[in-house]
């Protein structure tokens, strides 16, 4: 749905020439919650507004639903990007308008006549719970209810994809976490694409499917979060679900971590080990984390007996991720 083949940008001012992206390529698949994220400074926001070309990148393809849109003239651009909803940290709402004001803002730019565009902008302020706001002003409104506004707003042309600007930094941990249970609702009910940058580990664990890693314009790591997770060893995987922090236990027998994905997670995996292989199992750590809508746990163990090579070999062959720590 989203490619972006090789995009550099450089900014350039006077004598300075800034490098923002340096050679990203990604591809964002039809109805995926796609995160990249990066330290301030890495490019995140250059890369999610080269994908409507707010910025133009300076070398590099991006396509968004097989179109080119390097490529399109001014008028070209203007309608693909009615396919290509937006929202911002700061919301950008126009606070001379109302709510409903608001969201039929671009609906009036594209000419929908007043009946129907009075009737999507019901639609819309029901789809995310906003039909009782509808001549509300902005300053009347909480963090999360102007994010809900600036969702509306953005799906009003309906677009296949949304781009999130570090959406939910500006909110509250509560509010954070019901705008992002909206975007996941929107993905699965519109089966809506959604690219969104952010700083906040929380916002992949609870909503993207892919993850990316931008660090000085370049893309160092992604994958599917799930198997990032599995596979303790990496960045990303350290940051999303960060190692638990068990002494190792010194007196013999072999220290283990255990990563148990999906129904894994649930399965008594443990107490069949003790019962096939007569090992002694000592719990050092362990939690449970629901990341990207799966259930995933991690156990810090000691096992100890004459069978500990074959029960680990019987773990692996269970799908489960064994390291030796
Ligand atoms: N309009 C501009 N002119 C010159 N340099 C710019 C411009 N916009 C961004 N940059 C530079 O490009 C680099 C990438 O900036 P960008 O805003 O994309 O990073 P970011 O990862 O979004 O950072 P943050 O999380 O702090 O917003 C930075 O060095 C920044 O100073």
């Amino acid at each position: 749905m989203i490619d972006i083949q090789d995009v550099y940008k450089t900014y350039t001012s006077g004598e300075q020439a800034v490098e923002a992206l340096q050679g990203v390529t990604l591809h964002v698949a039809k109805g995926e919650i796609f995160g990249v994220v990066g330290p301030s400074g890495a490019g995140k926001s250059t890369l999610i507004r080269c994908v409507n070309l707010l910025e133009r990148p300076t070398l590099g393809s991006i396509r968004v639903n097989g179109q080119e849109l390097t490529a399109l003239t001014p008028a070209e651009l203007r309608l693909a990007r009615q396919r290509i909803g937006m929202i911002f940290q700061h919301f950008n709402l126009l606070s001379s308008r109302t709510v409903a004001g608001n969201v039929a803002f671009p609906l009036e730019i594209t000419g929908v006549d007043p009946v129907q565009r009075a009737e999507r902008v019901r639609e819309l302020l029901a789809l995310v719970g906003l039909s009782d706001k509808a001549n509300a002003y902005s300053a009347q409104l909480s963090g999360g209810q102007k994010q809900r506004v600036g969702i509306a707003r953005a799906l009003a042309t309906q677009p296949d994809v949304l781009l999130c600007d570090e959406a939910t930094s500006a909110l509250d941990p509560q509010n954070t976490s019901a705008i992002l249970e909206l975007l996941r609702d929107l993905n699965r009910r519109l089966g809506l694409t959604i690219l969104l940058i952010t700083h906040e580990m929380n916002v992949v664990r609870q909503i993207c499917d892919q993850v990316a890693v931008i660090s000085d314009g370049k893309i160092i790591e992604q994958g599917s979060v799930v198997n990032l997770v599995a596979r303790p060893g990496t960045l990303l995987s350290q940051a999303i679900f960060p190692p638990i922090e068990a002494p190792l236990d010194a007196n013999g027998g072999r220290n283990v971590t255990i990563t148990f994905v999906g129904d894994a997670a649930g399965q008594p995996v443990l107490a069949s080990l003790v019962r096939k292989f007569d090992v002694d199992v000592n719990i050092l750590g362990g939690s449970i984390q629901t990341i990207g809508g799966q259930r995933i746990g991690r156990l810090q163990v000691k096992l100890a007996g004459a069978q500990v090579d074959a029960a680990l070999v019987y773990l692996r062959s269970l799908g489960l991720n064994v390291e030796m720590n």
